[in-house]
């Protein structure tokens, strides 16, 4: 019986994660690829992301899937496979916070996983705008270190001075990975798509303790609050208070993205930030039966939730316009 191709995506928090995801499902339209995105709080986000032709979206949220939900990635894939439904792919987009040795250690030491799946690459993103602050994270280096393929992501962001030396960094860390560099992930699925290139034997030569089994502890440093509010939200009034919160909390605030209901308009604006890169857009337009919510998570140090929900409440536009 042939086994299903399994990619797992990584890479720290904002790399480009979600867009490598979307470049390879636009691009494999026809195949049924079933996607497992895993995010760190309580509110999904990248499910909303993603786009319509994946066959199927398994999310889990609110834990990391390298510990807490770790369990949940082995139930959600077995279940796939008792359920016979065919399926040609499977994609695991970790959350930006996975260490990735224990969720390879899923796929090789769960026997029905691994007697259904193969483990076909690693694929890493890599922001070379942060590379240099997000090394100092265990997990961005971990990262790397585990990689088939690497991604040198957002060249457009930076010279090429500094992508060279993004890739200098990297490769102390990972010399045997593929090399790639993009901007918004472009490149072409076959560039990271069934090329038997995991190797259990290299890894296994990198981290002699990779299928022991050890739970992942994360720095209890970081954390992550998740708002969600009803009401329609005033775009300049929100653009100021996420300027403002930039200005005096940006060191500590690792990335934020969400989903936003703007009052009166009929798509939804999504948004991220990564360090102190904002950035947005419109999105998919709000269907008539949809209730319309704002959705908001940050991730970073020392996150006061009630101060954040404060602000954003204040940026309600009932609450501009009294
Ligand atoms: N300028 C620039 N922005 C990019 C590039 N690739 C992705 N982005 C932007 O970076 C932000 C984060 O991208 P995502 O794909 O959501 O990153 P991610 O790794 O999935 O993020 P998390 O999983 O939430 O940590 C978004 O605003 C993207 O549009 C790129 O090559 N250049």
């Amino acid at each position: 019986m042939k086994k299903i191709n399994a990619t797992i995506i990584t890479g720290f928090l904002g790399a480009g994660k979600t867009t490598l995801l979307n470049e390879i499902l636009a691009q494999a339209a026809g195949e049924r690829i079933v996607v497992i995105v895993n995010e760190f709080g309580e509110v999904g986000i990248d499910g909303q992301l993603v786009v319509e032709t994946a066959e199927a979206i398994v999310e889990l949220n609110n834990g990391c899937i390298c510990c807490t939900v770790r369990g949940d990635l082995v139930v959600a894939i077995s279940d796939l496979i008792r359920s016979d439904r065919p399926i040609d792919r499977l994609i695991i987009e970790t959350s930006g916070l996975a260490d990735p040795a224990p969720v390879i250690q899923s796929f090789i030491l769960d026997d029905l996983m691994s007697a259904h799946v193969q483990l076909d690459a690693i694929v890493t993103v890599v922001d070379v705008r942060h590379i240099a602050r997000q090394l100092q994270h265990d997990e961005a280096r971990e990262q790397i270190a585990f990689a088939d393929i690497l991604l040198l992501n957002k060249i457009d962001l930076e010279d090429e001075a500094a992508s060279e030396a993004a890739e200098c960094a990297a490769r102390r860390l990972n010399p045997l990975a593929r090399f790639l560099r993009t901007r918004e992930c472009a490149v072409e699925a076959r560039q990271v798509l069934d090329l038997g290139a995991f190797d259990l034997k290299n890894l296994l030569a990198l981290d002699p303790d990779l299928l022991a089994d050890h739970a992942h502890e994360h720095s209890s440093e970081i954390g992550c609050v998740a708002l969600t509010i009803e009401e329609g939200l005033d775009p300049d009034a929100f653009n100021r208070w996420l300027n403002r919160l930039l200005q005096d909390r940006g060191a500590d605030i690792l990335r934020m993205k969400g989903v936003l209901n703007f009052s009166g308009d009929k798509r939804r604006y999504v948004f991220h930030g990564v360090h102190m890169t904002l950035d947005g857009r419109p999105g998919r337009p709000w269907l008539n039966e949809e209730r319309r919510v704002s959705q908001i998570v940050f991730i970073g140090r020392q996150l006061d939730r009630e101060a954040l929900l404060q602000g954003l409440e204040a940026c309600r536009a009932i609450a501009t316009a009294a």
